[in-house]
């Protein structure tokens, strides 16, 4: 018998961020492993039209929770979703809510959070720092509370290229700030969020670093862990392979490339590739509540839950990677075919933009207002292009985590706990990952269906064929129009031909001597 299973059995836990993407995955872990737990709390808000009740019967009824229906069919009546937001007071949560919360809870999972790049500073303090503290506060007054396991983020001192398993101090305190953020109007909060941010590159991993220093000041008799995931992606093996269902991180990038809307990228091929599997987080986190509240750390440990140090994969063969296995696994409905230019220069990335991104959308739109519709395309690539540019940031820098409380955690472990809650990530084959994550991608995100491939297949072929008789018309039209009938014409026409080739073999050959160093490495 695990350990950990045993230790959440006939335990009330409450859980922030239930309906987000690792939120859902922690729940269905603690629901399978340890079916006999009291009960779960799940702090809800009605969202897009649907009712808690709406919310949480659509998350149960989904295929990530088809395991736990076998397991413990009483799953509906072991969770209870209570009414809060977390942008309010006292979260908005009823006296008798907040009263049984405060009584009952044996364990506190923190994941809620805003995760976008470019959230107003005042809503990202909100959430990921004022949240935090109130919730800090609730959990103060929990007499039976065991463990406050706080998630943060791996990124939150990305402004440093080493990154100890510790909290670093921000310039400004975390209380300054949620003070100012009450009495300065937006406008000025807008202006004084670059000088607030520094060298961080967005207010998301300036707010999960001011919400650690929080959990770190409020801390108090608490027994807290702060745990730091990279990069989370869909599912290593737990409940199944490849389950994702937002698109965050890669998984946007992906669909974006298996659809032949994005071709190139700025991204450094050689630079590490850290993502992590959320079953390995979640693995990891239920881990860390078990030892928080049993071996009772004197001060909060946190814990990286990163690849890049023991198990290495950089961008070069990531994308290599997701290129062969849309081969494969092709999406449907391609607007081209699927490819892959990395490249690390300015110019290069501003042509391939141009010529591999901008004029084909634009050509797409002409061709549906000619045949009466409405176009579409370039508002999508202008969209596409400003979320690539905010990834860029995490896509051309490598970072390096320490992980001895992660390792050392790992040897606390039994051998059955180790395998139960397995967050050994040096046994991850990337390849076979990436493509279950691709297959994932098209399965839970895109809802296409297997047998549509052969299909897709044919579809891409069209879309070859297209390609070339599309440049050989090009070029017919160009030849009859301007070439035959002037020298001067010709000889521009050979001089922009050559420099485009020239620029195309530069741009290839940079491109392909980064991408091939960075797959051999
Ligand atoms: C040649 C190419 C080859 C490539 C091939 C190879 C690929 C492999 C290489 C891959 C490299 C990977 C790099 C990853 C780096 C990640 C680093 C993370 C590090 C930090 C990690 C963390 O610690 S932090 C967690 C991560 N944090 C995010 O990663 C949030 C980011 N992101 C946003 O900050 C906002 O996204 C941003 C961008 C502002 C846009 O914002 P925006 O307003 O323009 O767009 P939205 O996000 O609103 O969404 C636009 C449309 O997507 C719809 N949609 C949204 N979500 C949906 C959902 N869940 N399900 C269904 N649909 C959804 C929505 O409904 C919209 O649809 P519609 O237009 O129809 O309404
Ligand atoms: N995904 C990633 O790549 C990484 C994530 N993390 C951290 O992991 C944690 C979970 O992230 P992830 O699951 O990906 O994020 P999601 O965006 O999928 O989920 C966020 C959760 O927070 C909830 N939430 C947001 N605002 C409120 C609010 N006002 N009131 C109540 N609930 C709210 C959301 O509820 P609702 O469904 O109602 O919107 C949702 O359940 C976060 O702390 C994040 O910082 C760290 C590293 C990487």
């Amino acid at each position: 018998m695990s350990t950990i299973a045993a230790f959440y059995g006939g335990k009330s836990i409450l859980i922030t961020g239930a309906t987000g993407f690792m939120g859902k995955v922690l729940m269905e872990k603690l629901f399978r492993t340890s079916p006999d737990l009291k009960v779960i709390y799940i702090l809800v808000r009605p969202k897009a039209g649907q009712t808690l009740q709406q919310r949480v019967f659509q998350i149960l009824n989904s295929k990530l929770f088809e395991k736990v229906k076998e397991v413990c069919p009483n799953v509906h009546e072991k969770i209870r979703a209570i009414y809060a937001d977390l942008n309010q007071n006292d979260f908005a949560i009823s006296k008798e809510d907040m009263q049984e919360l405060i009584t009952c809870t044996n364990v506190v999972f923190h994941c809620a959070a805003t995760v976008r790049f470019d959230d107003p500073l005042r809503h990202a303090v909100q959430l990921n720092v004022t949240a935090t503290q109130q919730l800090l506060l609730m959990a103060s007054q929990m007499p039976k509370l065991e463990a406050f396991i706080h998630i943060s983020t791996a990124f939150s001192n990305c402004n440093l290229k080493h990154i100890d398993e510790v909290i670093y101090p921000c310039p400004v305190e975390p209380k300054k700030i949620i003070d100012s953020m009450e009495w300065l109007d937006d406008a000025i909060i807008d202006e004084i969020t670059p000088k607030l941010i520094g060298d961080r590159p967005n207010t998301y991993t300036y707010t999960k670093a001011l919400g650690e220093m929080v959990v770190q000041q409020e801390s108090g008799n608490l027994n807290i862990a702060i745990i730091r995931p990279s990069i989370v992606g869909a599912t290593w093996q737990e409940p199944f392979p490849g389950w994702v269902d937002n698109l965050n991180g890669p998984s946007g990038l992906i669909i974006a490339a298996g659809k032949g809307f994005l071709r190139a990228i700025k991204a450094t091929p050689k630079a590490v590739a850290d993502l992590i599997p959320v079953d390995t987080v979640v693995n990891l986190t239920l881990a860390v509540g078990w030892y928080t509240a049993v071996h009772r750390p004197k001060s909060t440990l946190v814990y990286h839950c990163t690849s890049g140090n023991l198990n290495p994969c950089n961008w070069g063969k990531m994308g290599f990677q997701v290129l062969a296995s849309f081969e494969k696994i092709p999406f449907e409905r391609a607007f081209r075919r699927p490819y892959a230019d990395f490249t690390t220069n300015n110019f290069t990335t501003q042509y391939w933009n141009a010529v591999s991104h901008r004029a084909p959308a634009i050509i797409y739109d002409f061709y549906l207002r000619l045949t009466g519709r409405k176009p579409r395309m370039t508002k999508l690539m202008n969209r596409l292009l400003r979320t690539v540019s905010m990834l860029e940031y995490f896509i051309n820098r490598s970072w390096e985590w320490s992980t001895y409380n992660t390792e050392m955690l790992m040897s606390e472990l039994s051998p059955e706990d180790q395998r139960v809650f397995n967050f050994d990530v040096r046994q991850l084959n990337w390849l076979e990952y990436i493509e279950n994550y691709v297959l994932g991608v098209k399965k839970y995100l895109l809802k296409e269906d297997m047998a549509g491939i052969p299909e897709a297949k044919q579809h891409l072929k069209r879309l070859r064929n297209i390609h070339y008789l599309f440049n050989t018309a090009l070029f017919l039209i160009a030849w009859r129009l301007l070439i035959a009938r002037s020298q001067m014409a010709r000889n521009v026409w050979f001089f922009i031909m050559w420099f485009h080739f020239f620029l195309q073999a530069f741009c290839h050959q940079e491109a392909r001597s980064d991408f091939h160093t960075a797959h051999v490495l």
